[in-house]
C-alpha cells in the first residue's frame, strides 16, 4: 500500500514531538514532509533562556539534527513558509511557490510574541524573545547597550532579565501589575520572588504602563502613562503570546483565539489537524510544552488509528528557570469563596507554600524556596485528589525521598517529557545508572527545562541507596551515552580506538549516529590522543570548522586572515583593501583580537578570496589558538620593559592552528598596565623588570574571570615552555568545549601550578605538544589544493529547492 502523504506545517517542539510519536507507533505509515519557516532543525526553544543566561550554547539545544530527518526519510523544507491551503485539492503552497499534496495535514504553527501597539515600537533595539534569531539579536545588541529594560514581569520577562544581567547590562523590569508573575503567583510568593531577584541585581518598576518608546533610529528610553520616563538602549518585549492562526484563518479553518480542535486534535475541516500553541481546545490555549506533548501523543495515536480517550485538557503549571530562585505554581492560585488553604511561610528562610483545597479536593498550589513537592502536587492537582492523600504524604515528609516514594509507577516525574517514575526506576535497575545525567541520557527525564532534576536524584537515592552520590557531578558527554569524558578518553587510549564511528559502536552509543554534542567531542579526543595518526573527521566538526570561516546570521561568512601578534604592513593592508573591493565585502572590521575581519562573504567566494589573499587562516572560527594580542611594548612605549610584540609573534607562530578543547586567546603586554588585556586571556603574559609573569585561565566574555598567576620566569624561552606545557595539560585534561577559565575553576590553579612545577613533566608535555604541532596544516591552503573539497563545500547546493 502506498504511504499516505503527511504534511506538517511548523518544525517546532509540538509538531516534531507528534511526528516522533508517529514514528514510534508506525514508522512506515506516512510519507512525511515538514515545512518550518525557521532555518534550523527542531530545537529546544525552552533552552533559549539558558543560552541567554550563558548556561548552554545554541549548538547544544538541537533536539533533532539534520541527520535525524534524513535517517527517517523526512522531507524538510527549512526557511519556507506555508501560505495557502487548497482544501478541495488537498494541497499546500509555500512562499517559494512550492505546491505539495497531502492526505493528512497537521498545523503546528506555534505562537507569536505579543507586541504592544506603542509609538516607537519599531525602533532598533526593541526586540521580542521567541526564537534563535531573537536570541542572537539580543546578544548582539547587548554588546552596544548599557541599560536594558524588559517590559513584562512574567516567566519569559524574568528569565530574559536574568540573561541580560549575565550579559553585563543594568536591568530594569517594567510590569503592568502591582506584583510579578501575576498570572502564576499570589502576592506573597511574588514579593519573595522580587526580593530574591533584587538581590541578583534586577530592578523593578511595578504598576507601570508604557505609552511610548522614545529615540530616533534606535530606542533610547520609555515613557509611562504617569509621565515618568526611563533610559533604555535595549528593550525586550515579553508581554505574552498569541496563537499563530494566520494560515488557518486565511484558509477557512475555523479559529477563535486559536485553531479550534476537538479531543482528537481534529479541526473542523476533514484531514486537517492542529497541535501545539496554535490550538484552542475547549476554550483553552496552552503556552507550555507538557500539554503540547500530550496533544502530540493523542494526535499521533489518532492518525495511526490507535484508540485513546483523546485529549481532555491540561492544568497549567509553571516553574521559573532562574538559577538561585525556586518557584512553582499549578492550577488555581487565588482563593475563592469556597477555598480553604494549607499554608506555611518562613520569612527568614524565604520559603512559602500554599495549597488550595475546594470541597476537600486539591485544586492548586504555589511553592517558593523549596519546590521539591512540585511534581507530587501537580499529580494531586491533576487528579483533583482528596486532601487526605496530600496530608498523609505530608506526615512522612521527614524522609528526603518521601515524595517519590509515595508516587505510583505510572506517575509522571518529568512533566515536560512525560517520563513516568516506573520508566526511570526500570532504567536505573537495568542499566546500572548512578547519576542524574545518566538517567537523562537514557530516559529523557530532565531533558527540557531541567526542573525535575531533584526528583530524579531522589529516585536514584531511593532505588540504589548509598551507591548514589548526589555530589557526583560527572556528566556523560551527551545524551547518546552514559559515559563521561574521562571514561571515553580512557577507552580511546586503552582500546586503541581510531575513528568516531568506531568509538560510538564499540562503546555502545544509544544513538548510533551520535549527535552534535558528542561527535565533535570524540573527534577532538581522538586527535588529542593520537595526533600523528588520526585522520580528522570533517563531518563531525561544527559548520564553522568545516568551512574554515564563521557563518553569519544571513548565511554569508567572515574571513579573518592570520596577522601574527596583530602586526601588519602597508602592502598587506593594500592587498586586503583591493580584495575587499573585488568581492564587494560589505563590512571590514577590526576584531577585539587585533585582526581584520572581512564580513559578508558569499560561500562560493571563500576559496577565491583565500587564493587572492595568499595569507594563512586566522582560525577565528575554530576551537583552537586564535589570536595573540600584543601591546606595542619596549620598541615604542616608554613604559615597556620587554619586547611584547616579538614575544606575541613567537607564541602565535608556535601554537598557530593547534586543536584545543575550546578557543584559546592570548595576550602579551610589556608592563603591568596590561594594554593587551593579558589579565583576561586564557594565557596572558606580562613583562616585568627582569622577566615575565605568566597568567592563565582568564576570560573576558560573559563569565568574566581574572586570570591566575601561574609563575614568573626570566627568559622568553621559558614563556614558550610554560605556555606549551600549560596548553598541552589543558588539551589532555579539559572536557571538549570547556574554556581554560572553567577548567581552572574545576581543577584549581594550585593543582595546575603543582603539575607544571616539575621540569620533567613540562618537558614531557611539550614533547607531546610538539607531536601535535607537527601535524598542523593551514586549512585554507589545504582547501585550495583540493578541487573535490572546493566543489563539495563551497559550491551552492540546493536541497528541496533551498540552498543548504
Ligand atoms: C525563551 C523561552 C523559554 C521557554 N521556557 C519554557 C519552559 O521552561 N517550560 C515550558 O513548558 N515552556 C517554555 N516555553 C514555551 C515553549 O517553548 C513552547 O510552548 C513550545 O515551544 C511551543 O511549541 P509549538 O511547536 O507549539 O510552537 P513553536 O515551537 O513555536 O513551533 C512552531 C514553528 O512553526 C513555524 N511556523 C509558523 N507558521 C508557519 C508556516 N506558515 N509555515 C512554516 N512554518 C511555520 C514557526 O516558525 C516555528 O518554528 C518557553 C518559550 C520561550 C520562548
Ligand atoms: N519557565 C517557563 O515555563 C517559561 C519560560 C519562558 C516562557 N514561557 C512561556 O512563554 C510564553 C510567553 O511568556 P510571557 O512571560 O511573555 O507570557 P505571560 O503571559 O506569562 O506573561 C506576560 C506578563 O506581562 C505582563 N504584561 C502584559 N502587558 C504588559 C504591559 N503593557 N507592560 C508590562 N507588563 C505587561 C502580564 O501581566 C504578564 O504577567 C508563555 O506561554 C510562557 O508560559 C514559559
Ligand atoms: S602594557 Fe605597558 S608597555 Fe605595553 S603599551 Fe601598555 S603601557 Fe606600554
Ligand atoms: S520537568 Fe521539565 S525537563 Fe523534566
Amino acid at each position: 500500500m502506498p504511504r499516505q502523504k503527511l504534511v506538517i506545517v511548523g518544525n517546532g517542539m509540538a509538531g516534531i514531538r507528534c511526528l516522533e510519536e508517529i514514528l514510534k507507533i508506525d514508522p512506515d505509515r506516512f510519507d512525511v514532509t515538514v515545512f518550518g519557516n525557521e532555518p534550523y532543525p527542531n530545537y529546544n526553544r525552552i533552552q533559549l533562556s539558558k543560552v541567554l543566561q550563558g548556561d548552554t550554547v545554541l549548538e547544544d539545544i538541537t533536539l533533532n539534527s539534520w541527520d535525524w530527518y534524513e535517517k527517517n526519510d523526512i522531507r524538510l523544507y527549512p526557511g519556507e513558509t506555508v501560505i495557502e491551503i487548497d482544501q478541495d485539492n488537498h494541497l499546500v503552497k509555500t512562499d517559494k511557490n512550492r505546491i505539495t499534496p497531502y492526505d493528512k495535514l497537521i498545523l503546528a504553527t506555534g505562537s507569536n510574541p505579543f507586541i504592544l501597539p506603542l509609538p516607537g515600537v519599531d525602533k532598533k533595539g526593541v526586540i521580542t524573545f521567541r526564537n534563535i534569531k531573537d536570541c542572537l539579536k539580543i546578544i548582539e545588541y547587548s554588546k552596544r547597550s548599557k541599560d536594558a529594560v524588559v517590559i513584562g514581569g512574567g516567566l519569559l520577562g524574568l528569565e530574559s532579565a536574568r540573561g541580560l544581567l549575565d550579559l553585563g547590562l543594568n536591568v530594569k523590569v517594567v510590569h503592568i501589575s502591582d506584583y510579578l508573575m501575576n498570572r502564576q503567583l499570589d502576592k506573597t510568593a511574588s514579593h519573595l520572588l522580587q526580593l530574591q531577584l533584587e538581590k541578583q541585581g534586577m530592578e523593578f518598576l511595578l504598576n507601570k504602563k508604557t505609552v511610548e518608546i522614545t529615540g530616533n533610529e534606535y530606542a533610547d528610553g520609555l515613557k509611562f502613562s504617569d509621565g515618568d520616563e526611563l533610559k533604555a538602549d535595549l528593550v525586550i518585549m515579553a508581554v505574552g503570546i498569541r496563537p499563530n492562526i494566520k494560515l488557518a484563518e486565511e484558509n477557512g479553518i475555523p479559529t477563535h483565539r486559536g485553531i479550534i480542535v476537538n479531543d482528537f486534535m481534529e479541526t473542523k475541516i476533514p484531514d486537517i489537524y492542529a497541535v501545539g500553541e496554535c490550538v484552542e481546545h475547549q476554550g483553552c490555549c496552552y503556552g507550555l510544552v507538557a500539554p503540547l506533548y500530550q496533544q502530540g501523543k493523542v494526535l499521533a495515536n489518532h492518525l495511526c488509528e490507535e484508540k485513546t480517550d483523546g485529549y481532555t485538557g491540561s492544568i497549567d503549571s509553571a516553574k521559573l528557570k532562574v538559577s538561585g530562585v525556586d518557584v512553582f505554581s499549578a492550577g488555581q492560585i487565588n482563593e475563592q469563596e469556597n477555598t480553604k488553604t494549607i499554608k506555611s511561610y518562613d520569612g527568614w528562610g524565604m520559603t512559602y507554600k500554599k495549597v488550595l483545597v475546594e470541597n476537600g479536593k486539591i485544586k492548586g498550589a504555589i511553592l517558593f524556596g523549596d519546590t521539591r513537592e512540585s511534581t507530587h502536587l501537580s499529580r494531586l492537582i491533576n487528579k483533583e485528589a482528596d486532601v487526605k492523600e496530600y496530608l498523609n504524604t505530608e506526615t512522612e515528609k521527614n524522609s528526603e525521598t518521601s515524595v517519590v516514594c509515595s508516587m505510583q509507577d505510572d506517575e509522571i516525574i518529568c512533566g515536560c517529557n512525560g517520563v513516568e517514575k516506573g520508566t526511570i526506576v526500570q532504567a536505573i535497575k537495568e542499566k546500572g545508572l548512578t547519576t542524574v545525567a545518566q538517567v537523562k541520557a537514557c530516559t529523557n527525564a530532565s531533558r527540557s527545562c531541567g526542573t525535575c532534576k531533584s526528583l530524579v536524584a531522589d529516585l536514584l537515592k531511593l532505588t540504589i541507596g548509598d551507591e548514589f552520590d548526589s555530589t557526583k557531578k560527572e556528566e556523560p558527554i551527551c545524551e547518546c551515552t552514559t559515559m563521561t569524558r574521562d571514561e571515553v578518553v580512557s577507552a580511546i587510549r586503552t582500546m586503541g580506538l581510531t575513528n568516531v564511528r568506531e568509538v560510538m559502536n564499540v562503546l555502545d552509543w544509544e544513538n548510533k549516529e551520535g549527535c552534535s554534542k558528542c561527535r565533535p567531542a570524540i573527534n577532538y579526543y581522538l586527535n588529542m590522543v593520537n595526533p600523528s595518526h588520526y585522520v580528522d573527521d570533517q563531518e563531525s566538526r561544527f559548520v564553522n570548522e568545516r568551512m574554515h570561516a564563521n557563518i553569519q546570521m544571513n548565511g554569508t561568512y567572515s574571513v579573518v586572515p592570520r596577522m601574527y601578534g596583530g602586526v601588519t604592513n602597508s602592502d598587506e593592508l593594500r592587498k586586503i583593501a583591493d580584495i575587499a573591493d573585488k568581492y564587494q565585502v560589505p563590512m571590514i572590521k577590526l576584531t577585539g583580537g587585533q585582526r581584520i575581519d572581512l564580513l559578508g562573504v558569499d560561500k562560493e567566494d571563500l576559496p577565491k578570496m583565500w587564493k587572492d589573499l595568499n595569507m594563512r587562516s586566522g582560525f577565528a572560527y575554530a576551537k583552537s589558538v586564535r589570536t595573540v594580542k600584543t601591546c606595542v611594548g619596549e620598541k615604542f612605549c616608554r613604559f615597556g620593559t620587554q619586547d611584547s610584540i616579538d614575544m606575541g609573534i613567537q607564541l602565535e607562530k608556535k601554537f598557530e592552528g593547534l586543536n584545543t578543547p575550546h578557543k584559546v586567546k592570548m595576550g602579551v603586554s610589556a608592563c603591568p598596565r596590561s594594554c593587551a588585556e593579558s589579565g583576561i586571556k586564557d594565557v596572558g603574559v606580562i613583562g616585568v623588570q627582569g622577566g615575565w609573569e605568566i597568567y592563565v585561565g582568564g576570560n573576558g566574555g560573559t563569565k568574566l574571570r581574572t586570570a591566575d598567576l601561574l609563575c614568573k620566569v626570566k627568559e622568553s624561552g621559558e614563556v614558550l615552555e610554560y605556555a606549551g606545557a600549560f596548553l598541552q595539560y589543558y588539551r589532555e585534561n579539559a572536557k571538549y568545549l570547556e574554556r581554560t577559565s572553567a577548567w581552572i575553576e574545576r581543577v584549581g590553579i594550585e593543582h595546575v601550578r603543582d603539575v607544571l612545577s616539575s621540569k620533567e613533566t613540562r618537558d614531557q608535555l611539550n614533547q607531546r605538544m610538539d607531536e601535535a604541532l607537527s601535524t598542523i596544516e593551514d586549512p585554507w591552503a589545504s582547501v585550495l589544493s583540493n578541487k573535490e573539497t572546493q566543489k563539495k563545500l563551497y559550491q551552492k547546493v540546493y536541497v528541496g529547492g533551498n540552498e543548504k
